[in-house]
């Protein structure tokens, strides 16, 4: 897989972290509802973690409070080695968190390859000011990388024939792919997918199943995937989370998840 800027990424590879992720205790509350109450988690490089639950149990609350979009109400959590319990989003995505939404988020004025090239240029260029201006050797070098490898991250997830299309004018799988490329185009160290699979077919699916597993493979990327397609879940995940009304009630492999009574009663028996 040619997904990677060496540049973007730090510590990309190495295994100074044997957990890069863990949540102690995390509660969010909105007013009376307890969306996520007492979640303890680790997550080491390279894993696939599915969390799994019924509508409302708080999968996406847990992942907008990774990703630093909302703050916890009590708890820690801790990446790399480090609290980053109250870090804004922009920070994490800087130090290599990246997520996709159940809504995708592309810029829909802009072409495809515009979009994925969107986080490399913050990650890269923004740093880059006056070398753009006087046209260093150095800058343009990057630029060329910068669009190898954008142009390879788009043929890998199957979007090259539409790579200079307005991302507004394509279909909401492609759509979905698109912003599944924006995510990895720089190999993050974490990734959090939320429904990626919604409005795409057995073949993306199958696709987007593949190139995730080889992100893990290939760059020890931890991914944390929230999905309700219980069967690529347990066919891709190395282990799988359910929750129910906020909590963990299982982890486990995905065989273990989905023979436990306790999962089979709230969430796979329904
Ligand atoms: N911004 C918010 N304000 C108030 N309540 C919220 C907010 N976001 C989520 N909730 C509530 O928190 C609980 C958990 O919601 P969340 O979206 O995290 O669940 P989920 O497991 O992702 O559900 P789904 O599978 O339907 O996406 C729900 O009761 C939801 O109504």
């Amino acid at each position: 897989m040619s997904i990677g800027m060496p540049s973007a990424s730090p510590g990309q590879g190495d295994s100074v972290w044997h957990t890069l992720l863990e949540l102690d205790c995390v509660t969010v509350r909105f007013g009376g509802i307890t969306a996520v109450n007492k979640l303890s988690l680790s997550i080491a490089a390279g894993e696939i973690v599915g969390l799994l639950g019924p509508n409302g149990a708080g999968k996406t609350t847990a992942l907008d409070t990774i990703s630093g979009l909302r703050t916890p109400t009590a708890g820690r959590i801790s990446y790399a080695g480090e609290d980053i319990t109250k870090r804004s989003a922009h920070r994490n995505a800087r130090n290599g968190v990246r997520r996709t939404f159940q809504r995708h988020q592309a810029f829909g004025w802009l072409s495809v390859e515009e979009n994925v090239l969107v986080p490399l240029e913050w990650s890269t260029r923004g740093r880059g000011f006056f070398g753009d201006l006087l046209r260093l050797p150095h800058r343009q070098r990057q630029t060329r990388e910068l669009l190898q490898n954008a142009a390879a991250v788009i043929d890998e997830c199957g979007l090259a024939d539409v790579a200079t299309a307005p991302a507004s004018s394509l279909p909401i799988g492609q759509l979905r792919l698109l912003e599944f490329a924006r995510a990895v185009v720089d190999a993050p160290r974490l990734l959090l997918l939320d429904e990626p699979t919604s409005g795409l077919g057995t073949r993306e699916t199958e696709q987007l199943g593949e190139l995730v597993r080889k992100l893990a493979a290939d760059f020890g990327t931890a991914v944390v995937l929230v999905e309700h397609d219980v069967d690529f879940v347990m066919s891709l995940c190395t282990r799988v989370v359910c929750m129910v009304q906020g909590a963990v009630i299982a982890d486990g492999t995905p065989a273990e998840v989905q023979s436990n009574p306790e999962v089979i009663a709230s969430y796979l028996g329904s």
